[in-house]
């Protein structure tokens, strides 16, 4: 080896490994993509089993869902969720618990997107505009990270043509004008059907059924017939993206009153209170709860909570 070759190996060596510290420096501070991310599966696990309370089939799926995907090598297309159910039952809490587990800022990381339709895309006569403006954000951010995550809450009120123009996004294509989406995640929330998965539920109380007995299986066939398939039905036409571009469909079960209690215990915790049974009680009360005869299910989930605790 003359010593030319030797000087210039040693100066691409020190060139990278001064990059790589570089890099692992700037990325110490600074928040940098990192594609290929492992996913802890059960520190997901455990995060959703202790935080989300009275979802066992949103946790079962969505560990699923997530754990396949982060460990496949290959995907063939975006991962999509769909989580439908009624108001304040955990859909938006659980999208930010998984931002939490797929980057480490979570919803406040750069590669993180969310979408409120009646915030972002509210008028009607501008649908052109959106439809540009959500495929050239789709685009730039994905291209400046593959794992990058979309959410887009309120998916019942979004207009069908911009669900149309988010649609190229989630198929199988290789790639899509040079940029490939396999990796990214898009994350759809809907309180659309909760009328079923709640009458569903209601059901299972009144056949003196386990709330947790209620499976996928129930909630999947009930809502295709009823619902998804039906071009007709009101959900059709809220915009619900057709069913295979979905890979998984995510039900929130309504809330009963002892998950508000449990709610309304994090939230002391959170605030560094002590939990007093007292107030747990009380605020839990406060709350209202259907059907009138047999109140059960509490008509806000666990919203509201928050913002009652300030009273005491
Ligand atoms: N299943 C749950 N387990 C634990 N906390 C919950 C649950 N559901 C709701 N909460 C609490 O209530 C707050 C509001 O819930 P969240 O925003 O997730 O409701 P949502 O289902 O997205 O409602 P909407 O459809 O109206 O957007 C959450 O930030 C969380 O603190």
């Amino acid at each position: 080896l003359e010593p030319v070759s030797v000087g210039l190996a040693i100066g691409a060596a020190s060139a990278l490994t001064g990059y790589l510290s570089y890099t692992d420096w700037y990325c110490r501070f600074a928040e940098c993509c990192d594609a290929e991310r492992p996913l802890d599966a059960s520190a997901l696990k455990q995060d959703l089993e202790e935080k989300l309370f009275g979802q066992h089939l949103a946790t079962e799926v969505i560990l699923k869902a997530l754990t396949g995907f982060k460990n496949n090598k290959n995907p063939k297309k975006p991962l999509t969720l769909s989580l439908h159910g009624w108001a304040g039952t955990g859909k938006n809490f659980v999208s930010q618990i998984m931002a939490d587990h797929l980057h480490p800022r979570g919803l406040k990381s750069h590669f993180v997107h969310l979408y409120v339709s009646t915030l972002h895309f509210p008028h009607e006569q501008k649908i052109k505009l959106y439809q540009d403006q959500l495929q050239k954000w789709i685009h730039g951010n994905v291209s400046k990270c593959a794992n990058s995550m979309f959410i887009f809450d309120e998916m019942d009120k979004l207009h069908p043509g911009i669900i149309d123009a988010i649609k190229p996004f989630l198929d199988y294509y290789e790639q899509v004008d040079g940029v490939s989406y396999r990796r990214a995640i898009f994350i759809f929330l809907s309180n659309a059907g909760g009328d079923i998965i709640t009458r569903t539920a209601l059901d299972f109380w009144r056949a003196g059924r386990k709330r947790e007995e209620v499976q996928l299986k129930d909630l999947e066939a009930v809502l295709s017939v009823g619902v998804f398939n039906n071009k007709h039905s009101g959900l059709w036409h809220s915009g619900l993206i057709d069913r295979n571009l979905i890979d998984y469909f995510v039900p929130f079960l309504p809330l009963e009153y002892r998950h508000v209690q449990m709610c309304v215990r994090a939230e002391l915790q959170a605030r560094g209170a002590v939990v007093d049974e007292e107030v747990v009680a009380r605020v839990a009360q406060e709350m209202t709860f259907f059907p009138k005869d047999e109140k059960i299910y509490s008509d806000k989930g666990c919203k509201t909570v928050q913002s009652r605790l300030d009273f005491y």
